[in-house]
């Protein structure tokens, strides 16, 4: 039986002075390599390195320079599936907004917070929250979140944001509506690297109107043993794509060649990640990389990650005829993205 702990915050753990943490959030040996001190492991400047792509060519009219930018963007979404975007458009004012606006909300008493409390058991997953153990081990992850919907604006649902503080609204609405653009932008790039109609994966994924954007905040306080736990176990994206802030402080870990390689925080960048969604659209071309969060004991991590996903049952997911031959047969079953979803569950519960 999984052990559920109601109510119990990361946050009210990490403050209570504990000096040894509950054995629900030790991770299994299996999982604790590379997980080691990560300011150490972020200055590691050996071995292969996330690759930054510099989206100022976007939409440049030289046929030549945008050629180039689709060239780069294609090899990193095949090579890694994720990378660090410098010149993405999105003003780093609204950015800091954002990030100042997540950070107000997680310094509130935790009895504020716990008001915009969401209830995963009877389906409310949108709120404040903590990871309840889903499987047999009951193993947890040093980490809260806050977790709704934020774009198209007919879908939020503005009670259950945060009124504290009062900029978290308008920052977090304009940030979506950018991230919807730079999401179209980067959608008709990865389709013409396919020799794809230029608007075909923004169409596959839903369209205009039903792709949806759902925002979330994770912190990860301080950890007394930062070596045996993690602030996100490894699990791939299921979304289409995946855009992430961070406060600057080091965690995330992407499964490369068979090694855990750490990213490095690049200044006014944001991470972008290809999801499986693409990944079965491309018919495996694309990349949906294996990730993780490690924890530290000197500094709280927060990170703020809009996810691009298609509705939950109206498209089926399967790879593109086009993309699909003798010699390459499609590598996905069709399914919906509810389905997906529920499959990775069951998969990962064994
Ligand atoms: O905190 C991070 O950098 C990564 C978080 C993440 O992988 C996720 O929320 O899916
Ligand atoms: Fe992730």
């Amino acid at each position: 039986m999984a052990t559920i702990i109601a109510n119990s915050r990361v946050e009210s753990l990490a403050s209570s002075g504990i000096e040894s943490i509950p054995k629900e959030y030790v991770r299994p040996l299996e999982e604790l390599s590379y997980v080691g001190n990560v300011f150490e492991e972020e200055k590691k400047d050996d071995g292969p390195q996330i690759p930054t792509i510099d989206l100022k060519d976007i939409i440049s009219e030289n046929p030549e320079v945008r050629d180039k930018l689709i060239q780069d963007l294609k090899k990193a979404a095949m090579e890694w599936g994720v990378m660090h975007l410098i010149n993405h458009g999105i003003s780093d004012e609204l950015i800091h907004r954002v990030k100042v606006a997540g950070e107000a909300f997680f310094e509130l008493p935790i009895e504020v917070k716990e008001k915009y409390a969401n209830d995963q058991e009877s389906g409310n997953v949108q709120g404040y929250g903590s990871k309840l153990a889903n499987n047999a081990s009951g193993q947890l992850e040093w980490q809260d979140y806050f977790f709704h919907v934020s774009f198209p604006e007919d879908k939020r649902d503005f009670s259950i944001w945060p009124k504290t503080p009062t900029d978290y609204i308008p920052a977090v609405s304009e940030y979506s509506k950018e991230v919807r653009g730079l999401t179209t932008k980067i959608l008709s790039v990865l389709s013409l690297a396919l020799g794809l109609e230029e608007g075909r994966l923004e169409k596959e994924v839903g369209g205009k109107d039903e792709i949806i954007l759902q925002f979330k905040i994770n912190y990860y306080p301080k950890c007394p043993q930062p070596e045996l736990a993690l602030g996100v176990e490894a699990h791939t994206d299921v979304s289409a794509l995946t855009f992430i802030l961070h406060n600057m402080v080091p965690g995330l870990q992407l499964f490369y060649e068979g090694k855990w390689v750490t990213a490095k925080c690049v200044p006014n960048s944001i991470i972008m990640h290809i999801g499986d969604t693409i990944e079965i659209l491309s018919n495996g071309k694309y990349k949906s990389i294996l990730h993780r969060g490690l924890v530290n004991k000197e500094k709280v991590r927060l990170s703020w990650a809009v996810f691009c996903e298609p509705p939950k049952e109206k498209i089926i997911l399967k790879p593109l005829p086009d993309l699909v031959t003798e010699e390459q047969p499609a590598r996905f079953p069709p399914r919906t993205f509810a389905q997906h979803i529920q499959y990775k569950l069951f998969r990962e519960a064994e």
